[in-house]
């Protein structure tokens, strides 16, 4: 069986190996997708990312949430605790700059800061996915630390939604689950959005009520 390395390398290249044509469709399928949703109609402060590594590019959506009305926000890399990230406020635009790995962030203005959970939505950027909602991600668990504490929560209200961002090729059978997973809501990807039961760990594809 392949290795969560192995396959983590094989579906970042695939990745990377898309065409620009390929890709900007697949944007604006997954803008078009997100902005039916019931979760975006409910969702007024939404953490994004800044595409690399030919990941889902969120461009298109970012700048439609802003003009919907939406607060948008992109992850900054913390030192202290290691490996968790902080949300900033960015408006399309604004002057980023690049993280240690090259990925441009917002500045670090305490007035633009909003606590993890108080974001109603976050689009969590993803490597490979399965349908129970178990995601593999970068391998560094920034998200995985930084929303431990959904881990915990019980009952129906949870926030923030974590929504996985991914091409649909990214989709495999089953994943190894880890103790430290923290599950998605479910996944977003240009064919549409499914919603993952976390309660019972069981995922229904339901493309267009989510
Ligand atoms: N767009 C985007 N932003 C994100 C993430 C992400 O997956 N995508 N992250 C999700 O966690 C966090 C950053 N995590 C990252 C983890 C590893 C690498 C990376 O490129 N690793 C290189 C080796 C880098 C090095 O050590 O110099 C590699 O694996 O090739 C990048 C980002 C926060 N921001
Ligand atoms: N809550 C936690 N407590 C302790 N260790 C954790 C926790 N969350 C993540 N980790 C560590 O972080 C690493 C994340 O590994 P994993 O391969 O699951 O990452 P990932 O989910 O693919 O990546 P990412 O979260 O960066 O997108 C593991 O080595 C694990 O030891």
């Amino acid at each position: 069986m392949e290795s969560k390395a192995e396959l983590r390398h094989r579906m970042r290249r695939q990745r990377r190996q898309l065409g620009l044509c390929e890709r900007t469709r697949a944007a604006r399928q997954l803008t078009a997708v997100l902005r039916r949703s019931r979760w975006y109609h409910h969702s007024h402060r939404i953490a994004c990312y800044w595409a690399m590594d030919g990941e889902m590019d969120l461009g298109a959506f970012l700048q439609r949430a802003h003009q919907d009305g939406r607060v948008i926000y992109l992850p900054v890399l913390q030192k202290k605790p290691t490996k968790s990230l902080r949300f900033y406020q960015y408006r399309p635009g604004e002057r980023l700059r690049a993280n240690r790995f090259g990925i441009p962030e917002p500045r670090p203005r305490q007035a633009n800061r909003i606590a993890c959970r108080d974001l109603d939505l976050v689009l969590v950027p993803l490597v490979a996915f399965d349908q129970q909602g178990h995601r593999l991600g970068m391998g560094a668990g920034f998200y995985d630390h930084t929303f431990a504490f959904l881990r915990h929560q019980r009952g129906r209200w949870r926030r923030p939604r974590l929504l996985g961002i991914a091409f649909s090729f990214q989709r495999i059978v089953e994943l190894p689950v880890e103790p430290w997973d923290v599950p998605l809501a479910g996944v977003a990807t240009e064919r549409g959005l499914t919603r993952c039961q976390i309660e019972n760990r069981s995922c229904s594809s339901n493309p267009n009520r989510s």
